[in-house]
């Protein structure tokens, strides 16, 4: 069928019928999904040297045989388990069937400090939550009612959390609960890290993809620490219907530009060569998206472009620690710090020496978003090492604290395959403008963490939206469509209204000079 046919504009190219453009877990999942719609004429090409995205991990400090450990520097949790007889999360799923070492994150297990040491403000959590329910049942009546969408600090201080800017110990607890541990609905904590502060964050979406997630699943969240890395569910995962090496997946391969039409695509890489394609799926992060990284031609439509740049890309730097011994109490997992003058200056330190985790590493590791990171990520190592020491020097003042035997951080701002961890929706969402996000423009698609309305942000994110991608493709190709009517190319609006038409600019309505003549 001429639906198939690559795009022969270029006889140099090789040829494919569906080029997958990213080989993180948005990537792998379409590949598989087309694999189980026996479409197996597909490449995937991917920046890095190996399969994974930002499931990635490195190694760090050394274990009592002089052995370095493996840390992880993106995706570190399964978020939302699954309940018996309840829906699974696919990523739980994978963590058993490839028997993935990860421990229970206990997000009571937290002790409290400020500048002058232990000081006992964990009250305030319990504060914070009580005014989170009853956030989150106006966030779910704005959602239904479509009532307009504001900041989440707007409907948290509706609630009643209103703290003060100078309240610092209020921020640190505001810190933890929202850009680290947000929502604790009756049932207990859950956990959407946000990177974003609630003054960033849309009140309806923000608290919507926590309940989607933590009420859908399970509200607990599971840190892996499996020392062969968390990207061995991606890898594992891959292995069922690749080869290894297989010739289909094009490691170390940078796309610089994408020509689509309504016929085909055809990626051109940095090292000149070029694959011709009936179909592409792009799961680059939004980061990359926003950048100027790989260029589009044409390029990408105005309601495109909009989608792309609404939407935020926020980062989390876990900062990782090794020391002698483990100074911090060994049975609790959390320590919230509350800085006399910064809100999220080294707030939420986790300790790996905790029961479960690697009790004999002595590694301890704190995490900063957002500014914060930026922050750390424009000065050297030493300083920000230097920093985090002084804090940890104040939170317990009568302990003669040594120097870290090891220290790193990422620069996820930076990484020019990702540029940011993951994507955030701002006040003022609607839905209509993230199913521009998620749309296709002609036959160039769109999957990965972004584009998932309902797990932006998480790894099952990811991987529903690369099946979803995968599966409707292989369904556009001719195949048994698996999702029965879905099978089509997705809806976009080209226009996106505001709730102010131009008849209500009048008097009546607050408007009383024209502001719609010219100067000149
Ligand atoms: C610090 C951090 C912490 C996180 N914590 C969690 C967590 O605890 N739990 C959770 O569920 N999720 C977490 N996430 C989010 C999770 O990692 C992502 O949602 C998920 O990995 C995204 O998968 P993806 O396939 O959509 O994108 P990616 O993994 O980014 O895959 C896209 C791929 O495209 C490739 N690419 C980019 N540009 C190009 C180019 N020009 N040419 C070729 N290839 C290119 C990239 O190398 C990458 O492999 C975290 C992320 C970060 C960064």
């Amino acid at each position: 069928a001429s639906t198939s046919q690559p795009r022969d504009d270029n006889a140099t190219c090789k040829k494919t019928t569906v080029a997958i453009l990213g080989g993180g877990m948005a990537g792998v999942a379409a590949a598989q999904a087309l694999s189980n719609s026996s479409m197996h004429d597909f490449v995937i090409i991917e920046y890095r040297d190996t399969l994974g995205g930002r499931v990635m991990h490195t190694e760090f400090g050394r274990d009592p045989h002089g052995k370095p450990y493996t840390v992880e520097l993106g995706a570190n949790w399964v978020q939302g388990l699954g309940s018996p007889g309840g829906p699974e999360n696919p990523i739980w799923t994978f963590a058993k069937k490839w028997v993935v070492k990860n421990t229970f994150s206990n997000y009571s297990s937290i002790l409290t400090y400020n500048e002058t040491g232990y000081t006992d403000y964990s009250s305030l959590l319990d504060e914070y939550s009580t005014s989170y329910d009853d956030a989150a049942v106006a966030a779910g009546d704005l959602l239904t009612e479509n009532g307009q969408d504001q900041t989440a600090r707007t409907g948290l201080a509706l609630a009643g959390w209103r703290p003060k800017v100078d309240d610092m110990t209020r921020q640190a607890v505001e810190w933890w609960e929202w850009e680290n541990v947000s929502a604790n609905l009756s049932s207990g904590l859950k956990d959407w890290e946000d990177a974003y502060s609630p003054e960033e964050s849309s009140f309806i979406y923000g608290v919507a993809g926590s309940n989607l997630t933590f009420n859908q699943f399970s509200d607990e969240n599971n840190y892996v620490w499996d020392q062969r890395g968390y990207s061995r569910i991606i890898a594992q995962e891959a292995s069922t219907f690749l080869k290894p090496n297989d010739p289909r997946v094009q490691l170390n391969s940078i796309v610089t530009n994408v020509t689509y039409s309504k016929d085909g695509v055809t990626i051109h890489k940095q090292d000149g060569s070029c694959v011709s394609a009936a179909y592409a799926i792009c799961t680059f992060s939004l980061g990359v998206l926003q950048s100027d990284a790989v260029s589009y031609s044409p390029p990408l439509p105005q309601w495109k472009q909009t989608a792309i740049q609404k939407f935020s890309m926020g980062t989390y730097t876990k900062v990782f620690l090794q020391f002698n011994e483990t100074f911090w109490p060994r049975d609790t997992q959390f320590f919230l710090y509350a800085d006399p003058t910064r809100r999220g200056y080294y707030p939420v330190f986790q300790s790996l020496s905790a029961p479960g985790f690697i009790p004999e590493s002595n590694i301890i590791f704190v995490t900063v978003v957002s500014q914060e990171s930026y922050r750390i990520e424009r000065q050297s190592d030493a300083q920000t090492q230097q920093e985090v020491m002084a804090v940890l020097r104040k939170m317990y003042p009568d302990l003669k604290i040594p120097e870290p035997t090891a220290f790193m951080y990422p620069r996820w701002s930076t990484t020019p395959w990702s540029y940011g961890s993951y994507s955030n929706w701002p006040p003022s969402t609607t839905l209509e403008m993230h199913e521009n996000l998620r749309a296709n423009v002609d036959r160039l698609w769109f999957a990965g963490e972004a584009t998932s309305a309902q797990y932006f942000g998480f790894l099952h994110g990811a991987w529903y939206e690369g099946r979803d991608a995968g599966e409707r493709i292989a369904g556009l190709l001719g195949k048994k469509c698996v999702i029965p009517g879905q099978c089509h190319e997705r809806e976009y609006w080209e226009r996106l209204n505001g709730s102010s038409p131009l008849a209500d600019y009048s008097v009546l309505d607050g408007w009383v000079t024209n502001s719609f003549y010219s100067s000149s």
